[in-house]
């Protein structure tokens, strides 16, 4: 299949807003949520011993976590007020932050030790930071001893804060990452559903990335090792996360190359994606085999990964903003949101920004409201699809209808071709108009059709479907001849709506003129029940129906001429002497099969000569063809006649022996004499000799012919004017 073009973008701007608002509503709530409460007390870091190298901030509220698991040590102090509420004890609160272990002490009293990779029960589901709750009668100044070790470098800013105000940010922290985990969660099934709908797999790779995004979110915060089945990945410790964050960092890109289809454009840079993304898979893989002398380049090769997997993701949808795929400049917007964040983010880890709620949870809110931009630009692929699909569908429609009609054409063909061959000359029209009727009615979907053509070939011809309804469409015809004739005359085919009948129902009527010259006219008419007009493809097959049609009566009536020609001869319109011998041959043959008598007569005109010699030959003419009318009135159905030589005829009569056929010679003879024939004012008198024969037993036509040529010539010799009969022998 195609790729499907993707469309602009402009129908969603106003669900990008909605998306963006509720972004920055929730942004809001969270930094109002980061913000230092009321009953929150100044802490002050100092050194814990006297050593050169204490690991406090430069501000002095921080402590420095190297990365190397060895302890940190800090002194904090502070002083506490004086508490109204027993059950709302002072709580020191430090963001969570994925270290090994924290822990507070102070002579005798110590707190339990925390750590990321080792949850607690009791900390509630989605926690966000550390707490510990210090004894209710402490007052006054206070020292407490902070230590704090991990794999990662981190800064951890503890915060002395009433309990009420510790659990507030809790709460914050649990309304944000719910809202987050919801989102990408219900992105990740939609996504599924998606895939399974359209079978394509760019859902399947937003589903991918969608669950890879919640999972590795969810590690960063600490929250997947909060889980009781999952806990178990807590063992792989800093380098899960790592691998997490490389699998991660590959996976983006890829979504996007799928979302902008730039791999048909860019195959370059794509590539180099590519190769990027296969080598993060492997480092991923690595982080999760532990293998030790490669583990101190993880980290630094992580943060390489994450800054190239965004400038690759930002260039991608850059360029996709450019080309206005469907939400590629919100996406851009907010994949420079989530780079700067996730750039806060880290410089908040390193210490070099305080600890806000926006900046720990800002990152991820971007990156789930891009993945659900995202969601949004690749589901418009929906629609492309659907377009394809009716494009294709339509494609298919019209080659079956080309085919059908096709079929329907030569079909027509070869019905125009053997019914027209065996049809009367009379009939060649009115089977012609039949023909291109059965054919092209179902094919055009009318109910009724009617050709009507008048003075084509000489003769006026109706033919209407159905059949039954032959005489209600030629009153109807009967009232619009003239405005049909006119609009014959324009040769354009049109349609209008008939005006509703009793019934009230609707129809439309199609007048494709036939193309036959003036004055001959001709028009089909097309009906259709129901308000649905005719196509102009439909017109235009009735057209060509009708062209076929009339091409095929031309040729039928061609054929039928040369035919003609071929038989008769040209002046007198009786057979030529090849038909008649043709002829002889069957008679003959049928004769002696039915043992049937068979005579055959010679006519000749006598003192032809002296006609032509005394009025011309045009007088001669038309003395053959008033004779040769004159036998052929004297002859019966199922005679014969032809002209044999120049003023000569034979005729041929079947079943009749020798005194019959006589008779018709007597006939033919008293006929010829009795014609009253003028030219140029003067009377002619015409006179023909006739000689019979009549078949004997196992005679040949040569043998026949030759004896009545013979009475013939006894015929001339008896004075002319005169039958003479051809006995068995000459003597
Ligand atoms: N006008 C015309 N004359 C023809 C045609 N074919 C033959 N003829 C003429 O017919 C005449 C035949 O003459 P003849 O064979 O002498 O016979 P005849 O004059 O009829 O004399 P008898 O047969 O002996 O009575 C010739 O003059 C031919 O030119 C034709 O198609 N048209």
């Amino acid at each position: 299949m195609s790729v499907p073009t993707l469309r602009h973008s402009s129908r969603h701007e106003w669900l990008v807003g909605a998306c963006l608002l509720a972004l920055l509503g929730l942004l809001a709530s969270a930094v109002a949520g980061g913000l230092p409460g009321a009953e929150t007390v100044p802490v002050q870091l100092a050194p814990a011993g006297p050593g050169p190298d204490a690991p406090i901030t430069a501000d002095g509220q921080g402590l420095v976590v190297d990365g190397r698991s060895a302890d940190a040590v800090v002194r904090m102090h502070f002083t506490l007020p004086q508490r109204a509420d027993r059950d709302d004890p002072w709580v020191v609160w430090i963001e969570r932050k994925p270290v090994e272990r924290v822990q507070l002490a102070r002579d005798e009293w110590s707190s339990s030790s925390r750590g990321f990779f080792s949850p607690r029960t009791g900390v509630g589901p989605l926690p966000t930071g550390y707490a510990f709750a210090l004894p209710y009668s402490w007052q006054g100044d206070v020292d407490l001893e902070l230590r704090a070790a991990g794999d990662l470098p981190a800064v951890l800013r503890p915060r002395v804060v009433a309990n009420a105000e510790a659990w507030r940010m809790e709460r914050q922290g649990v309304a944000i990452s719910a809202t987050i985990y919801a989102s990408l969660f219900t992105l990740a099934l939609l996504a599924l559903a998606l895939f399974s709908a359209a079978r394509d797999r760019l859902f399947l790779t937003l589903f991918g990335c969608a669950t890879l995004t919640l999972i590795t979110l969810s590690a960063i915060n600490g929250h997947l090792y909060q889980v009781h089945g999952l806990r178990w990945l807590a063992a792989w410790g800093v380098q899960g996360l790592l691998a997490l964050q490389f699998l991660l960092c590959a996976s983006l890109p890829q979504l996007l190359l799928r979302y902008a289809s730039t791999r048909r454009l860019h195959p370059g840079i794509t590539r180099g994606i590519d190769i990027a993304c296969i080598a993060m898979a492997v480092l991923a893989a690595v982080c999760l085999l532990d293998l030790q002398p490669l583990v101190r380049w993880l980290l630094p090769l992580s943060l390489l990964s994450r800054a190239a997997c965004a400038l690759a993701c930002l260039w991608l949808v850059l360029d996709a903003a450019r080309r206005r795929l469907p939400m590629g400049w919100p996406l851009a917007i907010l994949a420079v949101l989530t780079i700067a964040a996730g750039t806060g983010r880290q410089l908040m880890l390193w210490g070099y920004l305080q600890d806000l709620a926006w900046l720990r949870s800002g990152e991820q809110l971007a990156l789930a409201g891009a993945m659900a931009i995202l969601a949004v630009g690749v589901i418009n692929r929906i629609s492309d699809y659907r377009d394809q699909r009716d494009r294709d569908q339509l494609a298919r429609l019209d080659s079956e209808r080309r085919m059908q009609r096709e079929a329907a054409r030569s079909d027509l063909n070869a019905a125009f071709q053997v019914k027209l061959r065996s049809c009367a000359e009379g009939d060649i029209e009115w089977t012609a108009f039949h023909l291109l009727l059965e054919h092209l009615v179902p094919l055009v979907r009318a109910g009724k059709a009617v050709v009507v053509a008048r003075g084509y070939h000489g003769r006026n011809v109706q033919v209407s479907v159905p059949a039954a309804r032959k005489a209600e469409a030629e009153a109807f015809l009967a009232k619009r001849e003239l405005s049909l004739k006119r609009h014959a005359a324009n040769g354009i085919p049109l349609q209008q709506p008939l005006s509703a009948g009793d019934d009230g129902a609707l129809a439309m009527e199609a007048l494709v003129p036939l193309p036959i010259r003036a004055p001959a006219w001709g028009m089909l008419l097309l009906e259709r029940a129901g308000g649905e007009g005719f196509t102009t493809e439909e017109l235009a097959l009735a057209g060509e129906f009708i062209r076929l049609a009339l091409v095929h009566v031309d040729q039928a009536l061609t054929a039928i001429q040369l035919r003609r020609s071929a038989e008769l001869d040209a002046l007198t319109g009786t057979f030529n002497r090849r038909t008649i011998d043709q002829w002889l041959v069957r008679s003959f043959g049928e004769a002696e099969r039915d043992g049937q008598p068979i005579s055959v007569l010679f006519v000749d005109m006598d003192h032809f000569k002296a006609i032509n010699d005394k009025y011309g030959h045009a007088c001669g003419d038309h003395c053959l063809r008033t004779v040769a009318q004159a036998l052929r009135g004297s002859l019966g159905e199922g005679d014969l006649l032809g002209r044999y030589g120049g003023e000569e005829f034979i005729a041929v009569l079947p079943a009749r022996g020798g005194a019959a056929a006589r008779m018709v010679g007597e006939q033919l003879r008293a006929d010829v004499e009795g014609l009253m024939l003028e030219w140029e004012g003067q009377p002619l008198r015409l006179t023909v000799s006739v000689g019979v024969a009549t078949r004997l037993h196992n005679e040949l036509p040569a043998e026949t012919i030759d004896r009545a040529d013979k009475a013939l010539y006894a015929a001339k010799r008896g004075g002319r004017n005169c039958v003479h009969v051809a006995p068995a022998v000459f003597s």
